[in-house]
């Protein structure tokens, strides 16, 4: 595969975690990394010194090199600038990470046979870790696939996806990382109430729970790990029993519902 030149639409969270994932796994497959954003040229400049990569204020310069072009910005915004795109692509591949987004809303704006893609990954990017379900339209030639599972395996594991399931799968692996994290802060509150240090309550909980993740990812399954900790009649049990009545399957099932909700409503008004 050629070296890669990536051009960025929005220098924000997600797009910094990607670029310090790709920086740190893929350097060798990119030749150019260009970062541009609407209007913070601090943000930009923070952007520079920390990974080295070209900045930006204006992305049209950038089109015609690029070979992923790679939207990480508010769904809102995608519509004005693939608009302010659209003259300008060739043969780039379009690339979104916009929840509730999907291909179509890239198809319909952008030149017909444009090869796009649709990733959904975490910020756990930043360290090589995220999980992404990516989905690619029928225009996406083999090379641009290439391109493709390089940056998502740059940034930890990619999984290839219909449409339909990574808009299911927003809530359960772009989000939920924010749910692990409230529980972090909520077990380390706890852990401070008793008297821990901040710091040292903060590592036991970091550890506890990336012990936990290593065993579901050594192929565990989460109910037999479950088992295994909470001993017939035990104290893990009776800690369950607390979540189990006060509904957190519910309060799960809800929250992973409301995020995707919110994700298609963002998205709404780009039908037209
Ligand atoms: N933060 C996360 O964990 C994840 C975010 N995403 C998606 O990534 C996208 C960006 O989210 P964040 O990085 O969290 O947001 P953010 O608010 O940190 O960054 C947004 C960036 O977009 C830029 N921007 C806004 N309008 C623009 C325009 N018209 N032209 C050029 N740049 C523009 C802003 O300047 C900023 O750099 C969203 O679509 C979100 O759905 C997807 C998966 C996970
Ligand atoms: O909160 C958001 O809108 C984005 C989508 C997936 C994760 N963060």
């Amino acid at each position: 595969m050629k070296k890669v030149n990536v051009l960025f639409i929005g220098a924000g969270r997600m797009a910094e975690a990607i670029i310090s994932g790709l920086l740190k796994r893929q350097r060798e497959k990119i030749n150019q990394i260009v970062v541009t954003n609407r209007s913070n040229r601090e943000r930009l400049e923070e952007i520079e010194g920390r990974y080295g990569v070209t900045v930006a204020q204006s992305w049209q310069e950038h089109v015609p090199k690029a070979d992923v072009i790679l939207l990480a910005m508010p769904p809102d915004y995608h519509p004005e600038v693939l608009t302010s795109l659209a003259p300008h692509i060739q043969d780039q591949l379009v690339a979104t990470v916009a929840g509730g987004m999907g291909l179509h809303r890239l198809e319909k704006r952008l030149p017909s046979g444009t090869a796009v893609a649709w990733l959904m990954p975490n910020t756990a990017a930043h360290i090589g870790e995220s999980i992404s379900p990516y989905t690619l339209n029928a225009h996406v030639t083999a090379e641009q696939k290439v391109m493709v599972e390089m940056m998502v395996e740059g940034i930890g594991k990619g999984v290839a996806c219909s449409e339909q399931e990574v808009h299911d799968l927003t809530a359960i692996t772009g989000s939920a990382p924010a749910f692990i994290y409230r529980i972090a802060e909520l077990l380390e509150e706890s852990a401070r109430d008793v008297g821990m240090p901040a710091e040292q309550a903060h590592q036991l909980v970091a550890q506890m729970i990336y012990g936990a993740g290593k065993m579901l990812i050594e192929g565990e399954d989460p109910a037999y790990l479950r088992d295994q900790v909470a001993s017939p009649g035990g104290s893990t049990a009776a800690g369950l029993g607390v979540l189990e009545k006060r509904g957190l399957r519910d309060i799960m099932r809800e929250a992973v519902q409301a995020t995707n909700e919110r994700a298609r409503e963002l998205t709404a008004d780009q039908e037209t």
